[in-house]
């Protein structure tokens, strides 16, 4: 690379004509009078307008002589850009159209997974290269490796002639495209764009959804596993009309890439799942995931350790993508100073706003009484009720666009306000106990049947009886799945199970004491 035009092939030197001697021998005596005449000039110019023509003769000679000794343009695509805080999208687009068109005729690959488990893909190794064809013009793409390990800018230079480039410093790869100058136009107009094209339509196609995770990582690094769960909205038990809701919203959101940039809004939007254990957030999550087909990227807030981290954790993420942080109220003390209340599982906390950068050097807050059982030390997370709301709707919020964020806590009532008021948390979604038209689909997903006698018996006692999604769900999961007439005996179950509850409810409710106990073997038995 640059690659070497053929070599031509050797001819016989033609006999040089009287004509063309004596038009050369003319124009040597007619630049020979050009010199002349200059020399004589020269002393009486000044001394600006001297330079300044020498300097523009020499330069615009110098670019026609290097073009001339090397036609050959190069446009580099760097793995990182805007200095490194994300993987640049042409290069994906890059990678992937090689990998789908010039992968099979490479020497040297990579192997990267796939969408399907059993496969993978392979991409051009380092310092390979492969050819392409486009409307008649060769190019030749060259897969440039990291020089070095440090991680270092970018720098960027111009170049006349032989065309601009990038000076790597340990920046990830670059892939050099390299084409001849009179393809100039043609390369820039319609061959890139069509690369990203292509390349786009190839990771749609290839795309795995993922969960990605920064437990366990006190650096914020994400890792990741494929998604594979199989909740959808069809399984998701809820009141249908709050269902096509939710669902209408989220198309709303998903082709709103429009409406969002005329009102001057950052494509995102925030959910707020809230109600008991059982009643189905995580479950709504994982059917909000495959309905717009996104990533989900789960936020253990207490393994990050500044709002820093916070902020750049949030700039790794892609777009279409659900950011989760579930139980919000036991991750931080989410009140600020506004309460003296203390979040359930009392991770190290470091109140007050203040500005988002400034929270690594804060030395936390003494430890008061009641909280010696939990050591304030070093490794304990510094994120802030301020740095949250920064991650949420600050400046960097908005870059890359299409991100769902979504809480959810089993206690609304303790979150602060500036945390889930509009335009925050836009959407306030109460997950709620099972209601009759909730029990209607988990009884034809889990026993397959759509009416049954005891079904009024069921629905008279929702009427009464709290009782969660997860648990009617569990009743109604065949313990044995040869049992023939399962729907009998789980209903049956079921309804013992309601009318237990309800007598605890009123018993309750009147001061006397009850217990109710499932037995593993189904029967539902009352002690008093
Ligand atoms: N609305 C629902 N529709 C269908 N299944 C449900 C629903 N709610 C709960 N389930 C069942 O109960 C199990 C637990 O539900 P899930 O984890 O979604 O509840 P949660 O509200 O997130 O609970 P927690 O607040 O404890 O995290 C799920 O695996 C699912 O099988």
């Amino acid at each position: 690379m640059p690659p070497h035009p053929r070599p031509r092939a050797m001819k016989s030197p033609a006999p040089v004509s009287p004509g063309l001697l004596e038009q050369i021998g003319g124009l040597w005596s007619s630049l020979a009078g050009v010199m002349l005449v200059w020399s004589m000039l020269r002393p009486y110019l000044p001394r600006q307008l001297l330079d300044h023509f020498a300097g523009r003769f020499l330069r615009r000679h110098a670019r026609w002589l290097v073009a001339l000794a090397d036609p050959y343009l190069t446009v580099t695509v760097a793995e990182y850009d805007g200095e490194r805080l994300k993987r640049g999208d042409v290069y994906e687009h890059a990678k992937a159209y090689l990998s789908h068109r010039c992968a099979r005729r490479a020497r040297a690959l990579r192997a990267e997974p796939a969408r399907n488990a059993d496969r993978f893909v392979l991409t051009l190794g380092d310092n390979e290269e492969v050819t392409d064809e486009f409307r008649g013009a060769t190019v030749w793409w060259h897969s440039v490796p990291s020089p070095s390990r440090h991680h270092g800018p970018i720098t960027w230079y111009g170049g006349g002639g032989g065309g601009g480039g990038v000076v790597l410093d340990g920046a990830g790869r670059t892939y050099r495209l390299v084409f001849h100058q009179r393809h100039r136009d043609l390369v820039v107009e319609s061959y890139l764009p069509h690369v990203c094209r292509e390349g786009r339509a190839i990771m749609a196609a290839n795309r795995r959804r993922k969960l990605f995770t920064n437990s366990g990582d006190r650096y914020g690094n994400w890792r990741h596993v494929v998604f594979e769960h199989p909740s959808t909205f069809d399984t998701l038990a809820m009141d249908p009309a709050k269902k096509r809701e939710i669902m209408d919203d989220l198309d709303a959101f998903r082709n709103g890439k429009d409406y969002y940039a005329r009102i001057g809004k950052a494509w995102k939007r925030g959910y707020l799942l809230y109600g008991p254990p059982g009643t189905g957030k995580s479950t709504m999550i994982a059917a909000m995931a495959n309905y717009l087909d996104y990533n989900i990227y789960d936020i253990e807030l207490t393994s990050v350790a500044t709002n820093t981290d916070l902020r750049r954790m949030f700039i790794e993420t892609k777009g279409k993508s659900i950011i989760v942080i579930e139980d919000i109220d036991c991750s931080l003390d989410l009140t600020g100073n506004r309460s003296k209340k203390k979040p359930k599982k009392a991770p190290v906390l470091v109140p007050g706003p203040g500005p988002a950068d400034d929270d690594v050097t804060k030395a936390p807050p003494p430890a008061s009484e009641g909280e010696q059982s939990s050591p304030r030390d070093a490794t304990a997370s510094k994120v802030t009720l301020s740095g949250l709301l920064n991650f949420i709707d600050g400046l960097w919020s908005a870059c890359g666009g299409e991100r769902i964020i979504v809480f959810t806590t089993n206690h609304v009532e303790r979150l602060d306000p500036a945390l889930i008021r509009r335009g925050r948390m836009d959407k306030h979604i109460e997950m709620s106990y099972c209601c009759f038209e909730a029990f209607k689909l988990l009884a034809r997903n889990y026993l397959a049947v759509d009416a049954h006698p005891l079904f009024d018996d069921v629905r008279a006692l929702l009427q009464e009886v709290d009782m969660t999604p997860a648990d009617v769900a569990e009743l109604l999961t065949p313990k044995c799945a040869a049992a023939a007439a399962a729907e009998d005996s789980c209903l049956a179950n079921l309804v013992k199970a309601l009318q237990v509850a309800k007598k605890a409810t009123t018993a309750e409710a009147c001061g006397a004491s009850c217990s109710i106990v499932i037995h593993d073997d189904e029967e539902v038995v009352e002690d008093e």
